[in-house]
């Protein structure tokens, strides 16, 4: 068997058992009420569900604290304790306190001591019985005394003392205290209780959803305790989420749940043991997506708003119960797959029944590239991936066109939404890519990266990128690619990647063309995205691209008709008015704040621009969007784009001081003040004048004359504007890292940093 096909059997045979879907609290009920409807639904009794709940609950204990060997009695003939023997079952009011109250009765069976903690009897004529049973087994009980009994004179506390000192003796403590059906903030007498659980080191397991927490946010204030494992009853609830993912112990009970009901409600249920079991461990795996991705909206809470108490990571929490986060050591290793799927699917996009198109449209993609912008883009999806209560319903609009794609029904975001002939578009790499998905459904686990989620051999960095995301990154990397060709021909540059550049091999008119093809072709991706938001944000980037271009053309350009008087011009008017400069080295004066503001804009709309932007566009496809209804998306977006703002400032100050202090063997490109060749004064040039204000004159005349480059290149070197320049690019280093910050914690958030702070080191 090939590589490809064994990896994709070595998929389906993955013992990894299925994550059913998350459900709402309204959901719970209503699957309840369909479980114990008439004859058209369940039929069942409320006694029969009761007794598998708690059936499964002492499966669950069983599973996770086994108990000890039995021993033999001590010198004193007293019985010896066996490990795990104690277990304190704490009951609610409600049904999830029956539950207990069951596992209590199954726990004795098993050889369990166990202790009921019934604090608040419910109403209903089932609840006395199941008490009642526990009696009967001599089980330990502390409850209210019964109405009617003898009111023997009892201390006021009696009931905590008893509750305190049973915490302190149990191995273990169960909490069946509230299910889904609570609704926060708890009452007394269960505000102690909680306190209690909150202080304890014994493990907990919580049945449903940990008591106290809200069953569709979870813990998102950071409040409640977090339990030593879950037993979620028929599917887990959207409140602990978070735990989960954050690699929490966690069981699945249920086992009587008929398809009929599964399938009404999509639960996307797992497969329970051969052995009969009652309860499946669905502790999340590598396997399914990285637990530092998704759903942290708990972490965000913490993150962003004033009431935070603790650190972000502070209410993540893990399966120890303890919230330390394990830092990779080189968090970029997140993307390694990532990216060699990213080349093969912009060769596949850019593909072109006219040869000569074909070829130069794809030269630049040959040499290895950083790939900067699609690496901020896929990280910042990770690191934001989950965070919006949209995000659900994203994801399983996504995964449902992934799916209708695989069996050749609908639109994945290659498919176009025209007719072929209308849109007249000859691309034999993604007519090959669609007859192949047609044929071969499962040809797309070996050729896309958007479903290798599903594949073994890349599970490790198999994140919860969205299709859209992937396309997105990729986009971003045309429209740079398609800016360097552009650039190229503009710069009339020689070489670039240490290759002969574009327009040196093939000419500057195919050079210009295949950069509009780029352009073209990444529009068509674009379109495909379904996001209004996303078009305009990235559509403004191409205008900005172009707008850059023209003022670092036109920027420095002497006007001497109309004079200013240097330092007192109103920056924001001379901000893009090229005489600026003329006016001031006319004057023998340095640059003026406004030939600043002009360079540093120019920088942003040629580099940081797209960097920012398309940041920010992949958290508006991952749920943040202005339409998606979520107030607090604002917030992400914003991090995410000023991150990428501030990055991509701090990437072209340091690219403008290499210029001056690398070689030109270093860069791969032309080095050795090659912006002053062409007649450009970036920072450390514009640094430089300030302290030598003879640079003036240079500027203004664009180096033109013999001689002026090399007295440039001298004067800039002996000032402090490579220095100066890199003050500049750190403190934009570290706006980012502020920016960033505003994320909650995770693998991807730390490779975001590593980006933002290598960019200061960078030789090339
Ligand atoms: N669908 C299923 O799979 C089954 C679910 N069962 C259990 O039933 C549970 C749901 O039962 P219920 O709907 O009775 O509800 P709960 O067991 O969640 O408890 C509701 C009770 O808690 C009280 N309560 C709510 N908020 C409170 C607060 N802030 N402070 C103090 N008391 C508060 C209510 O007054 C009510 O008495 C599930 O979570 C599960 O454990 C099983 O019994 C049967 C099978
Ligand atoms: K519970």
């Amino acid at each position: 068997m090939s590589g490809i096909l064994s990896s994709i059997a070595g998929a389906f045979r993955s013992p990894a058992p299925r994550q059913p879907r998350y459900i709402g609290a309204d959901d719970a009920v209503a699957i309840d009420g369909w479980l114990m409807g008439g004859s058209d639904k369940g039929a069942f009794s409320i006694d029969q569900l009761m007794e598998l709940a708690g059936l499964s609950v002492a499966q669950a204990v069983a599973q996770l604290y086994p108990l000890g060997p039995r021993l033999d009695k001590d010198a004193n003939g007293v019985k010896r304790k066996r490990d795990n023997e104690r277990v304190l079952v704490c009951c609610g009011p409600g049904n999830q306190g029956g539950d207990g109250l069951v596992a209590a009765r199954h726990l004795f069976h098993m050889g369990y001591a166990p202790s009921v903690f019934y604090p608040k009897e419910s109403k209903g004529e089932i609840f006395p019985r199941l008490k009642k049973q526990c009696e009967n087994l001599g089980l330990p009980l502390i409850a209210p005394p019964s109405s009617g009994s003898s009111s023997f004179p009892m201390a006021a506390d009696a009931q905590d003392v008893a509750f305190r000192r049973a915490m302190d003796n149990t191995d273990v403590i169960l909490d069946c205290l509230f299910g889904f059906s609570f609704k926060p903030p708890a009452r007394a007498p269960f505000i102690t209780v909680l306190d209690e659980f909150k202080k304890t080191s014994k493990p907990i397991l919580s049945v449903d959803i940990p008591s106290g927490w809200d069953v569709d946010s979870g813990n998102a204030d950071g409040t409640g305790f977090t339990p030593d494992a879950l037993l979620s009853l028929t599917a887990p609830k959207k409140g602990v989420r978070a735990f989960v993912e954050s690699g929490g112990k966690h069981f699945l009970g249920g086992r009587f749940v008929p398809d009929a009901v599964a399938n009404e409600f999509k639960l996307d249920l797992p497969e329970y043991p051969a052995n009969g079991s009652q309860v499946v461990d669905i502790t999340w795996r590598k396997e399914y997506r990285p637990a530092s991705t998704s759903s942290r909206v708990a972490a965000w809470t913490s993150a962003v708003l004033p009431r935070t108490r603790a650190p972000p990571t502070a209410s993540i929490p893990t399966s120890g119960g303890s919230s330390a986060r394990i830092r990779l050591e080189d968090p970029l290793a997140l993307l390694k797959d990532e990216l060699g799927s990213l080349r093969h699917n912009i060769t596949s996009l850019l593909g072109s029944k006219h040869p000569a198109l074909d070829t130069i449209a794809k030269y630049y993609f040959q040499a290895e590239g950083k790939h900067v912008r699609p690496m901020v883009v896929l990280l910042m999806s990770q690191a934001t991936n989950g965070l919006s209560p949209r995000w659900t319903d994203v994801e399983l609009r996504e995964r449902g066109r992934e799916q209708d794609r695989r069996e050749g029904k609908g639109r994945g975001v290659d498919e176009p939404l025209e007719q072929e002939d209308v849109l007249n578009d000859d691309n034999p790499s993604m007519m090959q890519r669609a007859k192949d998905l047609l044929s071969n459904p499962l040809s797309i686990l070996s050729s896309s990266p958007s479903s290798s989620a599903s594949s073994s051999s890349s599970t490790d960095s198999s994140l919860n990128l969205l299709p859209t995301q992937r396309r997105l990154a990729e986009i971003t990397e045309l429209i740079h690619v398609a800016s360097l060709l552009h650039d190229d021909v503009i710069d009339l540059a020689e070489t670039r990647r240490s290759a002969p550049s574009a327009p040196s091999l093939f000419g500057n008119k195919l050079s210009i063309l295949a950069g509009d093809f780029l352009l073209a072709r990444a529009s068509l991706a674009l379109s495909r995205l379904g996001s209004n938001e996303v078009v305009e944000l990235v559509a403004s980037v191409l205008a900005n691209l172009v707008e850059g271009e023209v003022m670092q053309m036109k920027g420095n350009m002497p006007n001497r008709a109309t004079p200013m008087s240097p330092r007192t011009a109103s920056s924001s008017l001379a901000a893009t008015d090229p005489s600026a400069v003329a006016a001031a080295s006319l004057s023998g004066n340095g640059p003026t704040p406004a030939i600043f503001e002009h360079y540093m804009r120019k920088t942003y709309l040629k580099t940081a621009s797209l960097i920012a932007k398309s940041a920010r566009a992949t958290t508006v496809l991952g749920g943040c969007g202005a339409l998606q209804g979520w107030k607090e998306g604002e917030r992400v977006k914003d991090a995410a784009y000023e991150y990428g703002r501030n990055l991509g400032m701090a990437f072209q100050l340091i690219d403008d001081m290499l210029d001056f202090t690398a070689s030109a063997a270093e860069l791969g490109k032309p080095g050795g003040g090659a912006d002053l060749k062409l007649g450009l004064a970036t920072a450390p040039a514009l640094y430089a004048w300030d302290e030598f204000p003879e640079l003036g004159e240079l500027i203004e005349r664009k180096f033109e004359r013999e001689g002026d480059v090399e007295r440039a290149k001298d004067l800039i070197l002996r000032s402090s504007g490579a220095t100066r320049t890199f003050d500049l690019a750190a403190a934009h280093s570290q706006a980012a890292i502020e920016a960033l910050h505003r994320l909650p914690e995770s693998d991807a958030r730390d490779a975001l940093e590593k980006i933002a702070s290598d960019v200061l080191t960078r030789k090339k």
